[in-house]
């Protein structure tokens, strides 16, 4: 069991998402100076960088040795967007401490004194050791520190997403959902919900779980996907963005199957509202075949998945994610469901035949 990497894991996320709830409203209406374009236009905000460097300086604070595949890359940034980045980290690092001590630790739990946040080329530093390339031997770490940016700056749901990779199998995974009301998509809320959400976590062959985030003793609860028999059963979780899968097809699909219900949202939460037995297939048909999926917009989600009950495969071929290809997958689009396999075929068999159909 890897104990200690759980419990690390989960504080960085815990961490970072509080920076990342705590200064969503303020990205969003000051949206000009806290958003970069990417070179693929897809947006990137100061919460992103900041959450990246937290979880990674975390990371490194307490296994130097290990490697990170993390999204984001500083190389563009100028020192003032650096040192507004840093701003952030050392003001939350203060409520955190004030506010969110957190009696979870059974290890020491280290801060990054190896690794210190002191200067911008510190924050630019860290940043950049989220360049690992991956592979399929070896640990490593996968991390989105904002998955779903757009959710994130529409004042929607996003997650700090990270998972713990071991030869090609995620052994760790672990979501923070800042924004995320479970009584929003027909659950029921705890108390201490508003502060900063859920979070969610999961070791491969012990189980998935869930605490309110706040709590100063984070208290965990077991999770189970839906037992169901049809897939006309079924409640669909799909995302918000038309550019990101193909939300036709993914009609075509739930009016074959009988799937009525469709819940849209960002982001990795998708998974664990799956696991939550809130939704039961999560359709990502792509959009073309050339775009390859990045590992790190599923590695901690497969982990919630899989303990949690459910099926995690292509929408295509049937088959298991392969983390070990690299920083993206091979394999196309993304199917996850609560099964059991009898359904999970009949889902991925139809998307495959609907992909197949195309005439682009
Ligand atoms: N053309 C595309 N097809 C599929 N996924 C895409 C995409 N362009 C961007 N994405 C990914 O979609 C993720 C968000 O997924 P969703 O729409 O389910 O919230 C983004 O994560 P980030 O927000 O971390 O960049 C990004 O990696
Ligand atoms: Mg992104
Ligand atoms: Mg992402
Ligand atoms: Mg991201």
């Amino acid at each position: 069991m890897y104990s200690k990497e759980l419990v690390v894991a989960t504080q960085a996320v815990r961490k970072a998402s509080l920076l990342t709830r705590r200064i969503q409203s303020q990205v969003i209406s000051n949206r000009n100076n806290s958003t970069i374009i990417k070179d693929d236009k897809s947006p990137v905000t100061v919460g992103d960088f900041a959450a990246q460097t937290i979880i990674i300086n975390t990371i490194k604070a307490n296994f130097p040795n290990d490697s990170i595949v993390g999204e984001e890359s500083a190389d563009d940034l100028s020192d003032e967007f650096l040192s507004r980045i840093l701003s952030l980290i050392n003001e939350n690092d203060e409520i955190y401490t004030r506010d969110y001590p957190c009696e979870d630790d059974v290890y020491p739990f280290k801060d990054g004194q190896d690794f210190p946040l002191a200067t911008t080329d510190d924050v630019r530093r860290v940043i950049n050791m989220g360049n690992y390339q991956g592979g399929r031997s070896g640990r490593f770490w996968c991390l989105d520190p904002i998955d779903g940016t757009k959710g994130f700056l529409r004042g929607d749901q996003f997650s700090v997403c990270l998972a713990f990779i071991v030869d090609g199998k995620p052994q760790i995974g672990c979501v923070g959902c800042p924004n995320l009301s479970l009584e929003s998509y027909g659950g029921q809320d705890t108390t201490g919900f508003d502060k900063f959400g859920y979070l969610y976590r999961a070791h491969r062959d012990h189980g998935a779980f869930i605490s309110v985030a706040s709590l100063p003793r984070l208290n965990w609860s077991a999770l189970k996907c839906n037992t169901l028999t049809d897939t006309n059963q079924m409640v669909s979780l799909e995302g918000v963005e038309r550019a990101h899968s193909d939300h036709d097809e993914q009609d075509m699909i739930k009016s074959r199957l009988g799937m009525k219900q469709t819940r849209h949202l960002d982001s990795n939460v998708k998974y664990c509202l799956l696991a939550s037995g809130l939704g039961d297939a999560y359709l990502r048909i792509p959009l073309t075949m050339e775009f390859q999926e990045k590992i790190w917009d599923h590695a901690a989600g497969n982990v919630i998945v899989l303990e949690s009950g459910g099926i995690h495969t292509d929408a295509m071929e049937n088959v298991p994610l392969d983390f070990g290809n690299g920083r993206t997958l091979a394999t196309k689009g993304v199917i996850a469901t609560c099964g059991p396999a009898e359904l999970h075929t009949k889902v991925v068999t139809t998307a495959g035949e609907i992909i197949r159909s195309r005439k682009h």
